[in-house]
């Protein structure tokens, strides 16, 4: 089913994994031939169609007492929604490889086709202790990894070379990942459905991976993950908007942030300040990747009358909250912290539902932005 969350695949021609946009509907007679296609053109009718139906969805705001308790108690309602669906509801996505290759760099497509979808099958060895939990372990870190050893580059570092990290001082030179050569981090990382396939991809041996979320249920479901290897990867609880809560990577550390449908999950006023703090985390020539859901997806023309808490941002059933982007939008909110535009292309999905014959119009934008390497912007 396409659930409220469903999110795609693109087409595989053959055995390779092609980018998105390769398979268009020339003939319309031949729509139930696939389950997909790309690059979809949308009739002005449907398009008005779309602007009536959100216009409708928009009309009855959620009262203001509601729109505050989303807001307090966000990280309960996601973690809420891990309890019950734990890791069964998000499939890990193989096509990232095929979107963002910077995610495994060097890595042959061929390689990559091969990889189980199944991300408790990884054959990296286990080095934490049995007593690790949901909080953050500093002994975590201190598995040897030869892997790790061989890299000396410091990076610089926020504020007199020390971060608080939760309770602990780390020193700059001391964080987890410390001595890594390619340093990813993977914001709003839910249990893990990216995270492990970068792990068991990219066996780059200076690869460290950073993800967090801020639903204490979905990190404790990454860390208890027979594939979390804390020599290769930290998980750990932080809200994105929290501007008293620092991040446990000194400035400009990293080579690559991915956000994968979570931006849409912050309440649109926070989200400049959210990009904000992450660009200054990048690397000169470090990028940040995003894949999120695009204004009138089918998800938003589903909504129904009462679920509106402002334009374009709506409250599920289960209080999660979704927002629906614009190209626009997202290149202010790059750009506005500092990042150049690399791609930022709007992704128009027929998806086909064969057996009940149904069609279902997808919207994604999915965007790459690097730091200049002369950076101006913090
Ligand atoms: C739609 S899910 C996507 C999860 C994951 N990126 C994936 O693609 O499987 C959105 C995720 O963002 C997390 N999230 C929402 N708001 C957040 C915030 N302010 N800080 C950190 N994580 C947040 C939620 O807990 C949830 O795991």
């Amino acid at each position: 089913m396409a659930g409220p969350y469903a999110e795609c695949a693109p087409a595989a021609v053959g055995q390779k994994r092609q980018q998105f946009g390769s398979r268009f509907l020339s003939d319309p007679a031949r729509v139930f031939h696939h389950n997909a296609w790309d690059n979809v053109e949308w009739s002005e009718e449907q398009a008005a169609a779309a602007e009536r139906k959100v216009r409708e969805n928009s009309t009855q705001r959620v009262c203001q007492d509601k729109q505050v308790d989303y807001e307090i108690n966000a990280h309960k309602y996601w973690n809420d929604f891990y309890k019950i669906h734990e890791n069964g509801f998000f499939k890990d996505r193989h096509w990232l490889f095929t979107e963002f290759p910077e995610l495994a760099p060097g890595q042959s497509q061929d390689h990559l086709e091969d990889l189980p979808s199944d991300n408790k099958r990884s054959e990296v060895p286990e080095c934490r202790t049995s007593e690790d939990g949901p909080g953050l372990k500093i002994e975590q870190h201190k598995c040897s990894s030869n892997s790790l050893e061989h890299e000396t580059q410091t990076a610089p570092v926020e504020e007199n070379v020390t971060q608080k990290l939760n309770h602990l001082e780390i020193c700059a030179d001391e964080f987890p990942g410390s001595s890594a050569t390619y340093r990813i981090l993977e914001v709003g990382c839910g249990v893990g459905n990216t995270v492990f396939p970068i792990l068991q991809t990219n066996n780059d041996p200076g690869l460290f991976v950073y993800c967090c979320d801020f639903s204490s249920t979905a990190i404790e479901l990454v860390q208890t993950n027979s594939a979390y290897d804390p020599c290769r990867c930290f998980a750990f609880v932080h809200d994105l908007c929290d501007e008293d809560q620092s991040y446990p990577v000194p400035t400009s550390s990293l080579d690559i942030i991915i956000l994968i449908f979570v931006l849409s999950a912050v309440v649109p006023d926070k989200m400049q300040k959210a990009i904000n703090r992450l660009s200054r985390l990048l690397k000169p020539g470090g990028m940040m990747l995003l894949r999120d859901y695009g204004r009138h997806d089918m998800a938003q023309l589903r909504f129904k009358k009462g679920q509106c808490l402002s334009e374009n941002f709506y409250v599920r059933g289960d209080g999660t909250r979704v927002y629906f982007f614009t190209q626009d939008e997202l290149d202010t909110l790059f750009t506005t912290a500092g990042l150049e535009k690399v791609q930022n292309l709007v992704d128009r999905r027929l998806q086909v539902n064969r057996g009940k014959q149904l069609t279902m119009y997808r919207v994604w934008i999915q965007c790459k932005y690097r730091k200049p390497l002369l950076s101006s912007a913090g």
